[in-house]
């Protein structure tokens, strides 16, 4: 990719220390020595924050940037559209959520964002469906926007490869075989967010933000942002920020990560507080893998004598118990 380099410059002077950039590119590609050199970069960068930028994806910009375009026609359209295929009215959290629906700071203000929910797409009399199967079922599209759910179709599936390579760098990183997550990525049940954040009002509450601080529950979040920055991760010194780099994915580790690797692996905390004075958009894809996968404290994330923290849990238990968390 030829923008990695200049990205990892822009990257090194904007957050200093704090966030590295992996380029993904050849990984996977039966060079051991590369495979490891992305492995160890891995490694260093999840056992410090669990955060950072990855460029050689292979993603194209130009599919990137369609599916902005897109969320940003569907956010411009009236509230009464948008409600037709509002989240409420969906039994598997598909759909469009409304501006303050959500306030992922625990006791904070309502995060000034709206978004959109996009899942894998299981029709209504799939047995999973019929048996009630948490989040599985099928997506809402705007009515008049073909556009939109063919670029979101082809955005999933890219995302869902690009996650499942990340996950074969994380099984090097951690000295297990690279199709380790092999269960795991099989099938995996992932979501994508389409997110957009009104400029932060100059009237606002102290505390309003456009998301407010939290960890991400799951597996991996390869995040796209647009232009407008407003990302920031908390580090030693206090909130830094997570630029956009053009060409890049901000990715970082959930809860589920840092709780599969007895915390050797970090989910970190972070927000959005868009003061640009502009809209902004951004598009997080939550790779989290298949429902009935158990998540079981990995061996070789225990030092002598330590034992795990948490029992065992599916993918689907623990990302239950985590909705109920925020928006109980
Ligand atoms: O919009 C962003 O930049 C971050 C969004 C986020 O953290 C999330 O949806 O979990
Ligand atoms: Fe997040």
């Amino acid at each position: 990719m030829a923008s990695s380099k200049k990205a990892t410059v822009s990257v090194s002077q904007a957050t200093a220390k704090s966030l590295p950039v992996i380029d993904l590119s050849g990984f996977g590609e039966g060079d051991a020595a590369r495979d490891a050199a992305v492995a160890h970069a891995m490694r260093d960068a999840c056992e410090d924050k669990g955060f950072f930028y990855v460029v050689g994806h292979g993603v194209e910009p130009d599919l990137v940037a369609l599916l902005r375009q897109q969320a940003e026609a569907f956010f411009s359209k009236p509230l009464e559209q948008k409600e037709a295929v509002s989240k409420d009215l969906s039994a598997c959290n598909r759909g469009y959520e409304r501006l303050a629906a959500q306030t992922l700071e625990k006791g904070g203000s309502p995060d000034q964002k709206e978004g959109y929910y996009i899942g894998v797409e299981v029709p209504e009399t799939d047995p999973r469906v019929l048996a009630g199967k948490f989040n599985h079922g099928p997506n809402q599209w705007p009515v008049n926007m073909p556009a939109f759910r063919q670029t979101a179709d082809e955005y999933f599936e890219t995302m869902v490869a690009f996650g499942t390579k990340l996950m074969q760098a994380m099984a090097l990183s951690l000295d297990l075989r690279h199709d380790y997550f092999s269960g795991y990525t099989a099938d995996p049940m992932c979501t994508l967010r389409l997110l957009h954040y009104p400029p932060q009002r100059p009237n606002a509450e102290p505390d309003e933000k456009g998301c407010g601080a939290h960890t991400d529950f799951g597996g991996l979040t390869l995040l796209w942002q647009d232009e407008v920055g407003g990302l920031e991760v908390l580090d030693e010194d206090g909130w830094v920020p997570a630029p956009p780099i053009e060409g890049a994915f901000n990715v970082n580790l959930g809860d589920m990560i840092q709780r599969w690797t007895n915390g050797r692996y970090r989910s970190t905390l972070h927000r959005v507080i868009n003061r640009s004075g502009r809209e902004r958009y951004s598009i997080p894809f939550f790779y989290t893998g298949n429902p009935d996968h158990e998540v079981r404290c990995i061996e070789t994330c225990l030092a002598p004598g330590e034992t795990p923290a948490h029992p065992p849990i599916t993918v689907s238990e623990h990302l239950q118990a985590m909705y109920k968390q925020t928006y109980a």
